[in-house]
């Protein structure tokens, strides 16, 4: 095992920690160094306590760095970047950067920035004097981690006054799928030898429709298996249907309301089987249905907690568990299981355990989807303003009608406003195109702050622009406020 200034301490008898306990070795002790741990570290490094995470060989930085949000965002951008796809609306359908791109084209920018990454991580904690100790850890009582040292590196034990589990979660691998070189989960799908000629991706969550849509941009033939009837019923509707209608064209098959009963593989290929006896016949399957907390290994048991079957911890407030000096964030909670609110759960579980005052997280969280077209919104759907009787109007600019949206070649994007009839307050931003992720912030904070459509009416923005669709969609929104005033009695 690596201890980057680690000693070694004998296991203590648990007691009930005052905030500086000196007869544990640390203050605090983080299992799993994803964003939820990295910045609970660092959250207590900052008040000044003594901090240690525990995380396995090869993987500082979590899931998030080495195999699922950093590796996926980049892939997503070589494919982008190589196949051209953007500037085919100014240079022509047949324009590509590179024509046959491989696996090594792609792994290239993927192992470069993973790389740089973890350095960035590594050097956070050294320079906020957080140790690393390298294995994999599980609790030996309630304040008492046992690190079994992998690679060769010796197992040791870390006593600490509070715990933060972040362990994360890892892609769930039902026993009636064959995985293998040909049945990849999303882990392996970033080791695949070569870009498949075809390719079942069984599940349409997040992951799936996201990798579906890299896969289809490189001309792989995708079929996307989804037992929920509607894909991505969270997002906006129309939307939705936009993504379809892109993903269709880059011929991607859906089989939605249908459930994967079994993969099969061998040398040429695989069949998968559907709950309705139909066989999709396909070069690679990619297995995305659903992920399993990391728990299994830790003896949650000795500490007094437990998991449920999906492999959660539940926690309380200010992400406590039952027990109350440990805390649990990041994907073994659950939902959301975003990089951005895992990081924010560290943060505030460091600061309650060390009783700095801590705001709860605002109710408006943003979602990120990046598929090909990216989509992105926050605050609250049509659907939903519906059903709670809710009055609204809706604003909508085209990027197509946007210099900007000219300017990088994006015919098809669209931003709109839900705006309430009566307060004018802004209700959901739902964005659809290039640079979605980014733009839906401006929405945000206006609707952070209670604004109203008029901020943006009345608001200069720069030229040429996409942010500029906000303006758009304000101006729109209004005039049809505008005109039922007119039009009313
Ligand atoms: C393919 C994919 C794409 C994603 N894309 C996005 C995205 O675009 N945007 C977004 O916001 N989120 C995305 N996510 C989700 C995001 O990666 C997670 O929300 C985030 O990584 C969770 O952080 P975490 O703190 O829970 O730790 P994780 O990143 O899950 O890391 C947990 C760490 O704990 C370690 N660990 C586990 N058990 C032990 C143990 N016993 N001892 C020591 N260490 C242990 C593991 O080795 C791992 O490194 C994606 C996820 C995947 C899989
Ligand atoms: N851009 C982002 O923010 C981003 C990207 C990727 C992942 N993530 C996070 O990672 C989490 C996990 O992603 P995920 O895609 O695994 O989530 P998920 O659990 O929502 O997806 C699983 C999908 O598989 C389907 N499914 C399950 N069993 C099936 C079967 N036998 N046959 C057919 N379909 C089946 C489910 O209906 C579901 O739609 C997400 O909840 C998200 O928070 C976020």
């Amino acid at each position: 095992m690596t201890t980057e200034s680690i000693p070694a301490e004998p296991a203590v008898a648990p007691h009930d920690p005052g905030p500086d306990d000196h007869s544990y070795a640390y203050d605090l002790v983080v299992v799993g160094s994803g964003p939820g741990g990295q910045k609970a570290a660092i959250a207590a490094a900052k008040l000044g306590k003594r901090v240690c995470v525990v995380e396995r060989k090869h993987m500082v930085g979590g899931v998030c760095v080495n195999t699922g949000t950093i590796p996926s965002k980049t892939l997503r951008e070589a494919v982008l970047y190589l196949t051209g796809m953007h500037q085919r609306d100014v240079y022509g359908a047949s324009y590509r950067v590179k024509a046959d791109i491989t696996v090594q084209d792609l792994l290239a920018r993927t192992q470069h920035v993973i790389g740089r990454e973890v350095e960035v991580v590594r050097a956070q904690l050294l320079r906020n004097h957080v140790d690393l100790v390298v294995g994999s850890g599980r609790f030996v009582d309630p304040h008492t981690i046992a690190v079994s040292g992998d690679g060769g590196n010796p197992d040791t034990t870390v006593t600490a006054a509070h715990v933060v589990i972040a362990t994360g979660t890892r892609p769930a691998r039902p026993d009636s799928v064959e995985f293998g070189p040909r049945v990849v989960d999303s882990d392996g799908v970033i080791d695949l030898e070569r870009v498949p000629g075809s390719m079942v991706v069984a599940g349409a969550g997040v992951i799936g429709i996201e990798y579906a849509s890299m896969f289809a941009a490189l001309g792989t033939r995708v079929t996307v298996v989804d037992k929920r009837p509607s894909l991505l019923e969270f997002c906006d509707p129309e939307v939705v249907d936009s993504l379809k209608f892109h993903l269709r064209d880059l011929a991607v098959s859906f089989r939605l309301g249908e459930e994967v009963r079994s993969v099969e593989a061998n040398g040429a290929g695989t069949v998968t089987t559907l709950a309705s006896g139909k066989r999709i016949p396909a070069e690679t399957v990619m297995y995305s249905a659903g992920r399993q907390g990391q728990t299994d290994s830790l003896d949650l048991e000795k500490a007094g907690l437990n998991a449920d079957s999906r492999g959660r911890i539940a926690v309380g407030t200010n992400y406590r568990t039952e027990v109350p000096h440990i805390y649990a964030v990041g994907d073994v909670i659950g939902f959301p299981a975003l990089a951005a609110t895992s990081m924010d759960q560290g943060r505030i579980a460091a600061y309650d355990a060390f009783g700095e005052p801590v705001r709860d997280l605002t109710a408006l969280q943003p979602i990120g989807i990046y598929t090909i077209p990216e989509i992105s919104y926050c605050g609250r759907g049509e659907a939903e303003l519906t059903a709670d009787a809710v009055p609204y109007e809706v604003g909508v600019a085209r990027y197509r009608e946007l210099a900007r949206g000219q300017i990088v070649g994006d015919p098809y994007g669209m931003l709109k406003l839900l705006v309430h009839t009566e307060t004018r307050e802004l209700l959901g931003v739902h964005v659809f195109g290039t640079a979605a992720t980014d733009l839906v912030h401006i929405g945000q904070a206006i609707m952070g702050c209670g604004g109203t459509v008029d901020y943006l009416v009345d608001t200069v923005l720069n030229y040429p622009t996409l942010s500029e669709a906000y303006k758009v969609a304000a101006l729109d929104a209004t005039n049809k406020l505008r005109a039922v005033a007119r039009f009313g009695a």
